[in-house]
């Protein structure tokens, strides 16, 4: 009797990512009950498995949905109010005024519905968010159908979000109660940065990610800047005091991490911490080119974010991993660091595994879930195609993404999303907060 399956998906090219290099031509992958039941040649499963649906790839490349290891979804709708700024300045002089003004849990919940469906239609399946009500943020991605972490925000700075440090924990807290054992939406906890949260504090929220068994995201070593404050203020770099703190650890993942010196380097590759690589933004805001050569070859775990849409101004992680194959080589003068696997790697298992979900997703292997993101390379624009993996990472782009299943279920098909919520409806929501946002 043949195999039963819910999906059988047939594709040119399957790329599951583990192991690392590889290439399956002409294979399918059956899915049952939301995750990856096998993975065989496209004749076998024709002759083998009987499934209810059948999507046929010809001349795609199947690969895992990809993971935003970092992004502020509902800044969406601040994209492109402040350009060409450094970070310091950007952030004091247009981003926090424009915040303290706005932010209201609708902002949220709108901004980040938007960016969802910017992601899904982008092949991203999976986020980490850090943003204020992140009870907003949760309901945008739960409404999306997206696979989300979203952060716990703490910042020393009172907002209209939260008064102090206590009430930014509690309303944190409580949003994660709400969700509790949902299958696609978890937490984080999320101090902001070294330089706008307390030595106590820093101390409290790795105790709590700890307790509850949660990752630890927080930007690090962003600009020069920042560490010359830390010296001065503290008489040590940002990560040394978090050191110090007991913050550095195997659950925390550093955004940024552009300024690193060698020891920096080792000390987390020695406590098995993450960096979340973000090399738009960084080059965005003049930030700076992060060692990520030196950081993979001493065995940081490093995954890939776009940050927030102010700042990048996309939320596209094709861009990211040519940017950070582009950037590697710039920065290391040496081409032959980041080649595509790695930069597909960044994209996908190390974020996955920097969230604590690599047995979950990020690779296309049986018994993991099924979120999938399919590329169509038959565009002649796009041949000859010696090497799909090459083609994914220095000539697709987003738009090229043609489905996008989560869990085994449809998320966006023919490079259309199909959501509870319309494209038309999308807009309206959109050109309401830009009249409020100009005015
Ligand atoms: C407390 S919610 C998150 C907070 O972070 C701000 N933000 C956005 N991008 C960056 C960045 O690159 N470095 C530091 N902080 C950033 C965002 O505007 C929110 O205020
Ligand atoms: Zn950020």
């Amino acid at each position: 009797m043949n195999e039963p399956a819910d999906l059988l998906i047939y594709a040119r090219w399957v790329i599951p990512v583990e192991p690392a290099r590889a290439v399956l031509h002409h294979h399918a992958v059956a899915v049952r009950f939301g995750r990856i039941a096998a993975v065989m040649p496209s004749d076998l499963a024709r002759r083998t498995v009987d499934a209810a649906r059948v999507v046929e790839l010809p001349e795609h490349a199947l690969i895992p949905g990809l993971v935003n290891l970092h992004t502020h979804a509902a800044m969406n709708l601040l994209r492109g109010i402040a350009d060409d700024l450094p970070l310091m300045r950007w952030l004091q002089e247009a981003i926090w005024p424009a915040e303290n003004k706005h932010v209201s849990h609708s902002f949220v919940r709108e901004g980040t519905l938007l960016a969802a469906v910017e992601m899904l239609r982008g092949g991203i399946t999976t986020c980490s968010d850090m943003y204020f009500h992140p009870d907003a943020a949760a309901e945008a991605f739960d409404l999306a159908g997206m696979r989300a972490r979203v952060g716990i925000v703490l910042i020393d700075v009172p907002t209209s979000y939260a008064a102090d440090a206590d009430d930014y924990l509690r309303k944190g807290f409580a949003a994660r109660d709400h969700w509790k054992n949902h299958p696609r939406i978890g937490f984080t906890v999320a101090p902001h940065a070294p330089y706008t949260v307390s030595d106590a504090n820093l101390r409290r929220a790795q105790t709590l990610a700890h307790e509850l068994d949660l990752p630890l995201h927080i930007h690090i070593h962003e600009s020069e800047g920042e560490i010359r404050n830390s010296l001065a203020a503290h008489g040590m770099r940002p990560l040394a005091r978090l050191a110090k703190l007991g913050v550095v650890a195997d659950n925390m993942v550093g955004v940024h991490a552009v300024h690193l010196d060698a020891q920096e380097i080792e000390l987390l590759a020695g406590h098995g911490a993450s960096v979340a690589h973000c090399p738009t933004s960084n080059m965005k805001l003049a930030s700076g080119i992060a060692p990520v050569a030196q950081l993979l070859a001493a065995g940081v775990r490093v995954g890939l974010g776009t940050d927030g849409a102010a700042s990048n101004n996309r939320l596209d992680l094709f861009q990211e991993m040519r940017h950070a194959a582009l950037l590697a080589k710039v920065g290391s003068k040496d081409a032959t660091a980041v080649p595509a696997h790695a930069a597909l790697h960044m994209a996908t298992l190390a974020g996955a595994e920097a969230l604590g979900l690599g047995a979950e997703v990020g690779s296309i292997v049986p018994g993991k879930r099924a979120d999938l993101c399919a590329v169509d390379l038959g565009d002649a624009l796009m041949r000859p195609c010696f090497d799909p993996i090459s083609h994914l990472v220095h000539v697709a782009g987003r738009e090229h993404v043609s489905h996008v299943w989560i869990d085994g279920e449809i998320r966006v098909a023919e490079g259309v999303a199909l959501l509870q919520i319309s494209d038309k409806e999308l807009l309206r929501i959109a050109t309401v907060w830009q009249t409020k946002l100009a005015n």
